[in-house]
């Protein structure tokens, strides 16, 4: 969508667990609408305000939402789900409430609608928030996932003559999660793209490198599409805690370590939500000429 030059668009800079976002408030009538090439320019670390997802704070969709989001990530690819993302709207849609009209603001609980379903909200405090992340979807047509008819476990593919086995499950966006002994010697680099490249994955893939460090403790790294390895990643997360708990390498509630932050996973069993616990920071306040 082309928007006038020198438009004004005001924006928050955020992060949840390092992983950092461009929230946008579409939700004003003369608003820029983001396309890729903005989104990219927006992302860009160099010459734009640098971060790995845009977010888009817009009207809700169900009539008792606060509000919906939609998420782009940093090479302007719109995503399905954002874990991180949705802790940071939720927080940014309670400032936003509180600012409007203090007597009448969010409560502790409310919903959001994102691309992937709506989603209740609990206030832990206003740096910290609990999300039901919904259901993980594990049959490979929901992924999706190509060249497998049923659910696994344990999936393998051929990548440069080796087999690489993963779990699959998507939480709104692909993930795969591969289970290694060390996460700092994993080979995130070349296998995170390598993976995301593979014909199994028509839409690429979310790749996470989990290790097993005790029943409620897991150390993830993520390779993420759409921006490569990140600080953290939600949904990530999520994947990679339903993946293993449904192999049962781990109990039903764990803290996943991830290198920008830990998150609080609980799957109390498969027909529940996964409920997602972590930080959101505003950071700064900025305004961007487009
Ligand atoms: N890269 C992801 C979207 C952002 C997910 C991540 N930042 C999170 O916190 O869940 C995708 O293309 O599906």
């Amino acid at each position: 969508m082309s928007h006038a030059p020198l438009a004004l668009m005001r924006f928050s800079k955020m992060h949840g667990a390092g992983n950092d976002f461009v929230v946008i408030d579409l939700r004003a009538p003369d608003s820029l609408a983001p396309d890729a090439a903005l989104c990219r320019a927006l992302a860009d670390r160099h010459t734009g305000v640098g971060c790995d997802q845009i977010l888009t704070i817009e009207p809700p969709r169900a009539a008792t939402s606060a509000a919906s989001y939609r998420i782009w990530n940093a090479d302007g690819s719109l995503a399905g789900q954002c874990g991180n993302g949705a802790r940071c709207v939720a927080a940014w849609v309670l400032r936003d409430s509180a600012q409007r009209d203090p007597e009448r603001c969010l409560a502790a609980r409310f919903d959001l609608d994102s691309p992937a379903g709506t989603h209740a909200v609990d206030v832990i405090d206003l740096h910290h928030y609990r999300l039901d992340m919904g259901r993980p979807a594990f049959a490979p047509e929901r992924i999706p996932l190509h060249g497998f008819d049923a659910p696994r476990d344990a999936y393998e593919v051929q990548i440069d003559g080796r087999g690489i086995v993963f779990g699959a499950v998507s939480m709104g966006n692909p993930h795969a999660v591969i289970e290694v002994d060390d996460v700092d010697a994993a080979p995130v680099a070349s296998l995170g793209p390598a993976l995301q490249r593979h014909a199994a994955f028509p839409d690429s893939v979310n790749v996470g490198f989990a290790q097993v460090v005790a029943r409620d403790r897991v150390r993830l790294r993520v390779y993420e599409r759409g921006v490569g390895e990140t600080l953290a990643c939600g949904s990530g997360a999520c994947a990679a805690a339903a993946v293993l708990m449904r192999r049962g390498r781990v109990d039903r509630e764990v803290s996943i370590e991830l290198p920008g932050g830990t998150l609080r996973i609980a799957w109390p069993d498969d027909a529940a939500s996964i409920a997602m616990t972590g930080p959101a920071v505003f950071v700064f306040e900025g305004e961007w000429r487009a």
